[in-house]
């Protein structure tokens, strides 16, 4: 990459940046998917090579396992593993309780799976990501392929009795044909612009049959790490109930940004 990051990019680096400092020797490290969680893993996988720090990861997704890969960290399973020390992710939404919506990579199942076998879970975002409620960011829902259209039907008519705003929802798509997840199934985007009640949706969209997981994660993040455009970071902490904020100084001409990818 050339030139300098954008403020977001600044924004997702700082907050991957400060997130690996959570990491300690030793641990088996839930690695998410998505840019801000790929600036993670090239930063873990820095601390590998230059520091020696010693860490297993299990990734989210195929994409997250080839760059853990390539930047060095010791890749292995969810069952290889069995429980986790920490887990670190991205987020396309979280609210003041740290409920999160995930899955705008499309991740969402392996995700939520990861994050839940983890003692901790640590959500890196730019600021841009806060709202007061969820629910603008359109709820992606995974669905296997069989029978999806009626799956879709039946989500739309449950929604008419949930407490949402939007009640529309739109197969993913990649370019023509449906998007597919690392499980082989579809995702559904709903259009729902304010989630009135994130536990019962969660709740009342899992008791449905075709529909594989939700986007939704309740109760499950401990910590975000949020970054903000000229370098500031602050990290919240809802079990401590604590806000720090600090300025993490880095330079931009740093081999971490010689491939942005994602
Ligand atoms: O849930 C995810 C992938 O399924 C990502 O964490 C989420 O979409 C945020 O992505 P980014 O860091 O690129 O903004």
């Amino acid at each position: 990459m050339s030139g300098e990051l954008s403020p977001i990019d600044k924004a997702k680096f700082v907050a991957a940046k400060r997130a690996s400092q959570f990491v300690e020797d030793g641990m088996r490290v839930g690695l998410g998917t998505g840019s801000t969680a790929a600036w993670l893993v090239r930063c873990l996988g820095e601390m590998v090579r230059d520091d020696g720090l010693r860490i297993k990861g299990v990734p989210t997704s195929t994409r997250t396992a080839e760059l853990a890969r390539d930047v060095g960290i010791e890749v292995i399973s969810l069952d290889e593993a069995k429980w986790l020390d920490l887990t670190i992710d991205g987020a396309d939404e979280f609210d003041g309780e740290l409920n999160l919506i995930k899955g705008g990579g499309g991740a969402l199942l392996q995700e939520k799976i990861v994050a839940t076998a983890s003692d901790q879970m640590i959500v890196i975002a730019d600021i841009g990501k806060e709202v007061e409620t969820l629910g603008a960011f359109p709820l992606p829902v995974e669905v296997i392929p069989f029978g999806w259209q009626t799956t879709q039907a039946l989500v739309e008519e449950t929604l008419i009795s949930m407490d949402v705003l939007g009640r529309t929802s739109t197969l993913r798509m990649n370019g023509q044909v449906p998007f597919i997840t690392d499980e082989g199934n579809h995702i559904l985007d709903l259009h729902l612009n304010r989630i009135g009640n994130v536990r019962q949706l969660a709740l009342v969209l899992n008791q449905m049959p075709g529909v594989v997981e939700n986007g939704l994660f309740i109760d499950i993040c401990d910590a975000v790490v949020i970054g903000y455009g000229d370098g500031r970071v602050e990290v919240r902490d809802i079990n401590e109930g604590t806000v720090a904020t600090e300025r993490l100084d880095f330079v931009e001409s740093d081999n971490l940004f010689s491939d942005l990818g994602d």
